[in-house]
């Protein structure tokens, strides 16, 4: 597995063990922006450790800033993953790997969700760079699984949720958009289904229908305003020391809030295809949203919760 240390490579660290040994390779191990050496590297690890299987969780997740460096993201996102994926099919082994609902352009109806052959449209380097990744993996490993997924929270590194803990213990007003549709998705729900399609077609022969591109995101939608709410709101409720008051998160307009890259409005992705062809029905985002907050809560210190006496003067 490439990229053990972000948010989904440590959930996939413990997930994928039940496959079978898991080699667990950080940036100092495989560095995917070493653009010359990079091939050899590769063949190297390759040649040490003999994988059945490549998980590649590695990628440059920083959207604004890749607008700023669009060499370094598509040749993280896109460039590497070509003899990667080279490399792979060169010796059989199956390749894994995660894509973005930034590949779309979020200009459907919010009434309808984004499908696997939905035509795709970033409008954004990393969205672009992450296209152009999904289209080399196709094109030189067909024993390949790309799993799409959206706004990746989990435990272990940085993500939406920890930002607005820490914003809400530090201002009292909060300006979040409330006009981008999505599903906040756990690491540890995308690396527990990745374990339970793997299995599947790990005793798929290599001409199995089943490979290629799939949506792996959870049940329901928000607006990461209403997200925010959600987060700060619980966390008051679990005794950390919040500073806003929940009412004093504005709704506001994508226009409103001037960034550098351009996000989808709509984020919906259907995921009708995973559970057709595995069986599986993916829970509802609050699920790993609360599992998430309890556990970075854990983390934090937390007032005890007043206890209200009854029937005392
Ligand atoms: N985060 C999100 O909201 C979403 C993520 N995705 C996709 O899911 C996958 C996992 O994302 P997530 O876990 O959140 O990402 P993180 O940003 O948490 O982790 C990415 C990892 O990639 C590593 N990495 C970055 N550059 C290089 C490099 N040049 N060589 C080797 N390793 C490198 C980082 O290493 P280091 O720790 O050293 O910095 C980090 O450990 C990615 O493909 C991402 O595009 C899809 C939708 C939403
Ligand atoms: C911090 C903050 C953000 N926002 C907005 C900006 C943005 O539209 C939205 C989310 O902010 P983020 O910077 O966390 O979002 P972003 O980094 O764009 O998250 C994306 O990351 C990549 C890797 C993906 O693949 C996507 O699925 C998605 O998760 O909230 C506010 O409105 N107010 C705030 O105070
Ligand atoms: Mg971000």
């Amino acid at each position: 597995m490439i990229g053990a240390n972000g948010q989904l490579g440590h959930e996939l660290r413990f997930a994928l063990a039940s496959l079978g040994e898991v080699t667990a390779l950080t940036r100092p191990d495989l560095d995917l922006s070493d653009a010359s050496h990079l091939q050899a590297n590769i063949e190297q690890v390759l040649e040490t450790h003999h994988p059945e299987v490549i998980v590649n969780a590695a990628a440059y997740t920083a959207v604004d800033k890749a607008e700023s460096e669009p060499e370094l993201a598509v040749q993280i996102n896109a460039h590497a993953l070509q003899y990667l994926a080279e490399a792979a099919n060169a010796s059989g082994a199956c390749l894994v790997h995660y894509s973005t609902d930034y590949v779309f352009a979020g200009d459907k109806p919010l009434t309808h969700q984004y499908v696997e052959t939905d035509t795709t449209n970033p409008q954004s380097v990393y969205g672009r760079s992450k296209l152009l990744g999904e289209q080399l993996i196709a094109q030189y490993c067909p024993k390949h699984l790309i799993f799409r997924t959206s706004w990746v929270l989990g435990q272990h590194g940085g993500n939406f949720l920890k930002t607005m803990l820490r914003l809400a213990q530090d201002r009292d007003q909060l300006q979040v958009v409330s006009d981008q549709w999505g599903a906040p998705t756990s690491a540890a729900l995308i690396a527990q289904t990745t374990t339970q399609v793997l299995t599947e077609m790990l005793a798929a022969p290599a001409d199995d229908s089943r490979w290629g591109i799939y949506h792996l995101v959870a049940a329901g939608a928000v607006t990461w305003h209403q997200y925010a709410h959600y987060v700060i709101s619980k966390a008051r409720e679990a005794g950390l020391a919040i500073k806003i008051n929940p009412q004093a998160i504005s709704p506001i307009n994508t226009k409103d809030y001037p960034v550098a890259a351009i996000r989808p409005l709509n984020s919906q992705l259907n995921t009708d295809k995973i559970r057709q062809n595995f069986g599986i029905v993916l829970p509802n985002w609050q699920m790993g949203v609360d599992m998430v907050l309890k556990q970075v809560l854990a983390t934090m210190p937390l007032t005890t919760p007043v206890v209200v006496q009854q029937g005392k003067p």
